[in-house]
């Protein structure tokens, strides 16, 4: 199936090669995989990782790394800009004559293609032929073919024929499985011999269907190609009113246009009416359908503001996306002199391939397919025009675009042919590829190997309570400090440096210990209650604070970037949080532009205790924009002995990036088996799109002092005959105020394997107080594949955004001025 669809792509003659573009990028034909212009690129995704800043602490106002990336994109692109203009104007347009014109255009570099043709047809011979066999006819399509050539005054030599002969190779192929016979020259021999004896009859003819708008050319250009008036043409108003065959004979060849009124431009009023048209004329070919579709625009007329998508959404709407395929893009008035969108002049050859590109990215959209590339031909039909010395008309670039323009249409026509011979038809589709989105093993087991149960609904870890317990023993530092006296603003001014730095060195101190007094007792008070167990059930925790703070909190605003910010705070999001049971947040996109479209979710949050020891919380967040719509939520349930054994179990529901949902079931239990170990094991399934995916996971964990953790973790994830295993070893060192500040650094490893490819990694993290006022967080990782990425967060409370910028823009300068320099460096080597 894969090899019919890249057949087919491949059958539409590319883009540069029918048009009047130079050649120098027409390798992609020759490549089996259609080029995806819209494919992500790999080197971006890199540098995103690279550079890009997620910032939950000051929401995301590191905006210098998240603009480098930007940046960087966008240079990315400008370059390709840059390139495709510089082939488009070094190639000089050839003004000699007629054949040898359009043939060094074609030809470009022949002999390679021309070579792969034939080296592919020589090697396939030596199987029997029967008549009526597809292959057979193959055979007399491709003798056809060049009698067609011959007929035509077409040279052999030529980039197109060698293309069209190796589609017609492939299209073969995948029919035939084995590689089969007749050599390329046997069919031109055959081809060249019956031309001269003129037996058997040439058995051709072509139906070509015009289309397009009123007024741009499609009669005229039916009257140019027969070289005599054969269909009305108006200057002022519509000419052809009916549908009309044109019929006539071009060397012998019987050759049938279906003239059809043209469309008007698209409107809401003549909407009706042009669907009219399209309705008609479907009915007209549906006995007997075209060979080729030719869908006329003026080349002087379409500019960057070109707007008749809706037109070409309607086409596709009544012709369906398959009409497309055999559609050449005409483009009369094809000497209009050219003139860039601001006015200025610019190349011939690159004004064409603007318009060109415009139009193909309409019929693109319209089918909702990027790979489609329709060939394109420029048509004068000027009676005044340029001509060459045998009379032919050419277009500004030297092209006789008659001859062209017939090269193309039988083109079009024996590779559609060959398109119903091996039936391919049905095999078609145009339109956006629907590839169901399977998640990735690895992905799913490292998720299960790094989530952690929760134990309780108050989020302090039961390890910290460990240590504040065991520093409850010790005596109270805090209740023995002497009095301090709280200086004012204008008393702290007029302190000497040392001293200032003394007397924040002092509070710093004392806020160190106030706040591990305050969370021992804490910790203490929930020891107790889980001990004493008198508590109320579902009260828990927050009876307490309840009773202290019933009233509603206005949380504070969210920073949004500020373009596009009104200063007008009225009309803003709230968010106030009424009860502790709930917290209802809205979701803030940071790709967003202001208030208005920054949020565009509610996030929704709760933890409770439904019986003693028993705790469930709920998390969820749904987002909705104009085309997605997406929902993530988590319900689990823990039940949490008092001697340290947890057993938990929860429910993921999460949207896919299809429209499918994924469920996970995820149960967890913990064992404190020693004071300072604990083994946890989890087991997950997993469900999406009918496909189930098994996990299981064996974690320990051992605590070496007070602030030395180690964590071993192994892993095992099943789907679908596939299997990835992992593993990791992660050791944590708290600073020496934790849990009070929550400074550390952690080194870990991991391996994961799946499909025999083992990926090892490393990371490190840190987090860290630099300096009074900040806090900085590092966080660094590398695999085996040479994939990795760094982030740094910066968060403080003192305005020194400033100043980091502008150390920021040092290091990106210096790193540039080293990049040009070894650039430059190896291109003198070179040179
Ligand atoms: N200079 C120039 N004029 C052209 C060209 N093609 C068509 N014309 C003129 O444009 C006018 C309209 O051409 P038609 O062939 O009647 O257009 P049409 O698309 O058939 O229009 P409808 O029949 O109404 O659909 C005629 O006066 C043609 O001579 C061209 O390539 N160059
Ligand atoms: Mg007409």
């Amino acid at each position: 199936m894969k090899g019919v669809r890249d057949w087919v792509f491949g059958q539409l003659l590319s883009k540069s090669l029918a048009s009047t573009r130079p050649l120098s990028g027409s390798g992609s034909f020759l490549s089996e995989e259609p080029v995806n212009e819209d494919s992500d690129d790999p080197v971006g995704i890199q540098f995103d990782n690279y550079f890009s800043y997620k910032d939950p602490w000051l929401n995301g106002e590191m905006v210098f790394s998240i603009r480098e990336s930007g940046d960087m994109n966008f240079r990315a692109e400008m370059r390709i800009v840059r390139a495709h203009m510089a082939r488009s104007e070094s190639s000089s347009p050839t003004s000699d004559t007629s054949c040898s014109s359009s043939c060094n255009q074609e030809t470009g570099s022949p002999q390679s293609l021309q070579q792969v043709a034939e080296d592919s047809c020589q090697s396939i011979h030596g199987v029997e032929v029967k008549k009526g066999d597809p292959l057979t006819k193959i055979e007399d399509l491709r003798i056809n073919f060049f009698r067609l050539l011959l007929r035509f005054g077409q040279s052999h030599d030529n980039l197109l024929v060698a293309k069209v002969l190796h589609r017609l190779h492939l299209a073969a192929s995948i029919r035939a499985e084995e590689m089969n016979r007749v050599k390329v020259d046997r069919a031109r021999a055959v081809a060249e011999e019956q031309e001269a004896s003129g037996i058997p009859e040439l058995n051709s003819s072509f139906r070509i269907l015009v289309l397009g708008k009123t007024g741009v050319g499609k009669s005229a250009t039916i009257n140019s190609v027969f070289d005599q008036t054969k269909a009305l043409t108006d200057a002022f108003r519509p000419a052809t009113i009916h549908i009309k065959e044109v019929v006539g004979s071009i060397n012998g060849v019987k050759v049938t246009f279906i003239d059809t009124p043209g469309f008007l431009p698209s409107s809401t009023s003549n909407l009706r009416r042009n669907r009219k048209i399209m309705l008609s004329v479907r009915k007209f070919i549906r006995k007997s359908p075209p060979d080729i579709v030719l869908f006329f625009e003026r080349l002087d007329l379409i500019n960057m503001g070109y707007c008749d998508f809706p037109l070409l959404k309607l086409m596709t709407e009544v012709f369906g996306n398959a009409f497309w395929f055999n559609t050449i893009l005409v483009m009369t008035h094809g000497s209009a002199t050219p003139e860039g969108p601001s006015g200025f002049p610019i190349t011939y050859e690159s004004y064409v391939t603007q318009c060109a590109d415009l139009m193909q990215h309409y019929i693109n959209q319209a089918v909702s397919d990027s790979k489609l590339e329709n060939p394109v031909v420029l048509v004068e039909n000027d009676p005044h025009c340029k001509k060459n010395f045998m009379g032919e008309s050419v277009l500004p670039n030297g092209q006789v675009w008659k001859s062209h323009f017939l090269l193309l249409c039988i083109c079009t026509k024996v590779l559609g042919d060959a398109n119903t011979l091996l039936d391919f038809k049905g095999s078609i589709e145009l339109g956006p590829l629907i590839t169901p989105r399977v998640p990735s093993l690895p992905h799913l087991l490292s998720s299960l190997l790094k989530h952690r149960s929760t134990t309780d609904s108050t989020g302090v870890e039961q390890d910290a309570d460990e240590i504040l317990l065991s520093d409850a023993e010790e005596e109270d530092d805090y209740n023995q400090l002497p009095p301090i006296r709280i200086l004012t603003k204008s008393q702290f001014e007029k302190l000497t440096k040392s001293q200032k730095k003394d007397y924040l060195d002092e509070l710093d101190y004392r806020e160190t210990l106030y706040l591990k007094k305050q969370l021992k007792e804490e910790s203490q008070r929930r020891r107790e209650r889980r001990l004493s167990g008198e508590e109320d059930c579902g009260v828990g925790d927050n009876s307490d604070h309840q009773q202290t703070s019933p009233e509603a909190v206005l949380l504070p605003d969210m920073a949004v970037p500020p373009s596009f910010d009104s200063d007008c705070t009225i009309h803003r999001y709230r968010c106030l949080v009424t009860s502790d049971q709930w917290l209802v947040r809205p979701v803030l996109d940071p790709q967003g532009w202001d208030h208005d479209v920054g949020f565009d979710g509610v996030n929704l949050e709760t933890a409770i205790e439904i019986r003693r020891n028993v705790y469930a919380s709920i998390t969820g967040q749904i987002s909705k924009d104009k085309q997605d719509f997406s929902i993530h939520s988590e319900c689990a349930a823990a039940y949490a002995d008092p001697r340290g054994q947890t057993y938990s179990a929860a429910l993921d529901v999460q949207t896919s990036s299809g429209k499918g949902m994924i469920y996970t079931v995820h149960s967890n239990t913990k064992l404190r088996n020693l004071k300072q170990n604990v083994i946890e094991c989890g087991v997950s399934l997993t469900s999406c799109d009918n496909k189930y995916y098994v996990g299981a996971k064996l974690e320990d964990t051992i605590l070496v002092g007070k602030r030395l953790k180690v964590v071993v973790n192994a892993g095992q994830m099943r789907g679908p005959e596939q299997v990835a295993y992992g593993g990791g070893l992660e050791a944590t060192l708290k600073g020496g105020d934790y849990p009070v500040r929550d400074d550390r650094i952690s080194l870990s490893m991991s391996a994961l394997s799946f499909k025999n490819e083992m990926v090892l990694g490393g990371g490190f993290q840190s987090e860290f107080r630099p300096i009074r006022g900040m806090r900085m967080a590092v966080n660094a990782n590398l695999n085996s594949q040479n994939m990795g990425q760094v982030n740094i967060k910066i968060s403080s409370s003192v305005h020194i955004e400033i100043a980091l910028v502008a150390v920021f823009s040092i290091v990106k300068a210096i790193l540039r001025k080293k990049v040009t320099e070894n650039n430059s460096r190896e291109l003198l080597k070179m040179g």
